[in-house]
């Protein structure tokens, strides 16, 4: 799919209000784990994403029916799974793709699901989810890149995870939701879009209890109801503009928002100097008054720093007086953005996956450079947005994976931003 380049004329300060969108992350799950009812569900808060228009190929194709039924609603109905295989061609876009097996698993006994693609920023095991569902009693095989699963009985049993796991840990829970069996999961993942997806399926009628804990304990019911369920709004997202505020000097309100779910975001920006205020849904962040300070960042599981924010803060430091250290525990190898940001004049070493950053205000000028993944993409765009002169920005492609409406949405804040919004409809289609 090929998308026209982002423009960003950048080095002014931006002003207003941000309506964040609702959270990507945490909605492609949810639509997954529609597919465990039989009754229809209407689900609102679904940005409107490249990602959400293919993992609803994916559930349309086991058998889902699916229709907008608002700007940001969808209503999906699945009286009967038609397909139990989930090819390549499919999965290969996004890695979230791989949790259709809990719900196949739940719905149909049976699934075979092709090793998920996603961002390339490293290697991405599955281990922790054939794991998972081999503790609770599933029979897992794995051939050619493709995973099969068949559950000759109701599941049951523990697992405990050897790691942190969002993916896997939503996976075990989709496949032992239906059926008689009790699952126990420990050292689970606390992370929100986990939480968002418990609470959605205990809406339906779900026994999941232990959310936003480390221990998960799952009675399978024999069905769940139909229903109408609100995503979280998209921590990441608000992530990238509160560093797009520090980046550019400004004073930005994000509407719309979830404080508690940015508060590692929040506490490293005030560390370094900006001034935040929060109440309710809206955070202010002013990055006018104060000279900002070099820090050190690692990110880590929810509730520490996210891996999906790493690359848009490595822009902002590379704009920050001093030397800054950044550190992804997650993914070690996130790193694509580093040789496209140097070439903004950005000064990164990167040692033992450690990257260092010499920032200094004024060191960012625009340069052509090219995403090579979602979060590369923010990074990109901070950058863009604080550099003096034009920059390009192509690989828009992954940004619109995890954007809605970027540049249109960044003009509301004064940005200088333009990209054909004819093509990046017509490629959304
Ligand atoms: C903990 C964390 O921050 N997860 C992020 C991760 O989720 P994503 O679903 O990619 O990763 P997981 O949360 O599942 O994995 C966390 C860590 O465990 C490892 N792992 C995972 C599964 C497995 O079977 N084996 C294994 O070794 C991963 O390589 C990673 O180092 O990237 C997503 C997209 O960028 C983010 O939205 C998630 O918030
Ligand atoms: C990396 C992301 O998605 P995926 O895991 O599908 O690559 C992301 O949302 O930042």
């Amino acid at each position: 799919m090929q998308v026209t380049p982002l423009h960003i004329t950048g080095g002014r300060s931006l002003s207003g209000e941000f309506a964040v969108q609702p959270s990507k992350n945490a909605a492609l799950p949810i639509i997954v784990a529609a597919l465990l009812s039989r009754e229809p569900v209407t689900l609102h808060g679904i940005p409107r994403l490249s990602d959400i228009y293919t993992i609803l190929d994916i559930v349309g194709h086991l058998g889902a029916q699916h229709a907008w039924v608002g700007p940001n609603s969808v209503t999906l109905h699945t009286p009967e799974i038609l397909n139990t295989t989930a090819p390549y061609a499919l999965v290969s876009k996004m890695r979230a793709s791989f949790i259709v097996m809990g719900s196949l698993i739940a719905r149909a006994g049976e699934a075979t699901v092709s090793m998920p693609g996603g961002c390339a920023f490293g290697y991405r095991p599955v281990d922790q989810h054939v794991k998972a569902f081999q503790a609770l009693g599933v029979a897992m095989n794995e051939e050619g890149g493709n995973f099969t699963a068949q559950r000759p009985r109701p599941l049951g049993g523990s697992y405990i995870f050897e790691m942190l796991t969002v993916g896997a840990t939503q996976n075990a829970i989709l496949a032992a939701t239906l059926g008689s069996g009790q699952v126990t999961l420990e050292n689970a993942s606390i992370d929100t879009d986990v939480v968002d997806m418990i609470n959605f399926l205990n809406s339906l009628g779900a026994d999941i209890r232990g959310a936003g804990t480390n221990l998960i304990t799952v009675q399978g019911v024999g069905s769940l109801r139909g229903g109408e369920y609100t995503i979280i709004p998209d921590r990441i997202e608000a992530g990238t503009i509160m560093l797009a505020a520090a980046a550019t000097r400004s004073n930005i309100t994000l509407t719309g928002v979830r404080p508690a779910h940015l508060r590692a975001v929040s506490m490293k920006l005030m560390e370094m100097g900006v001034y935040i205020t929060e109440s309710d849904d809206i955070m202010t962040v002013d990055a006018t008054r104060a000279v900002l300070r070099a820090t050190n960042v690692t990110a880590l599981e929810f509730p520490g720093f996210p891996t999906d924010v790493q690359p848009q803060m490595s822009a902002l430091l590379a704009t920050v007086p001093g030397t800054s250290v950044m550190v992804d525990k997650i993914y070690p190898d996130r790193l694509t953005h580093v040789v496209e940001l140097k070439r903004m004049g950005a000064q990164i070493t990167v040692s033992e996956h450690t990257q260092i950053i010499q920032g200094g205000h004024g060191h960012m000028h625009g340069a052509p450079v090219k995403a090579a993944d979602i979060r590369a993409g923010g990074a990109l765009v901070v950058a863009a947005l604080a550099a003096e002169g034009e920059t390009i920005i192509d690989g828009m492609q992954y940004i619109n994976r995890g954007y809605e409406r970027f540049a249109e949405r960044l003009r509301g804040l004064g940005a200088q931003a333009t990209q054909s919004e004819l093509t990046l409809a017509s490629a959304m289609d």
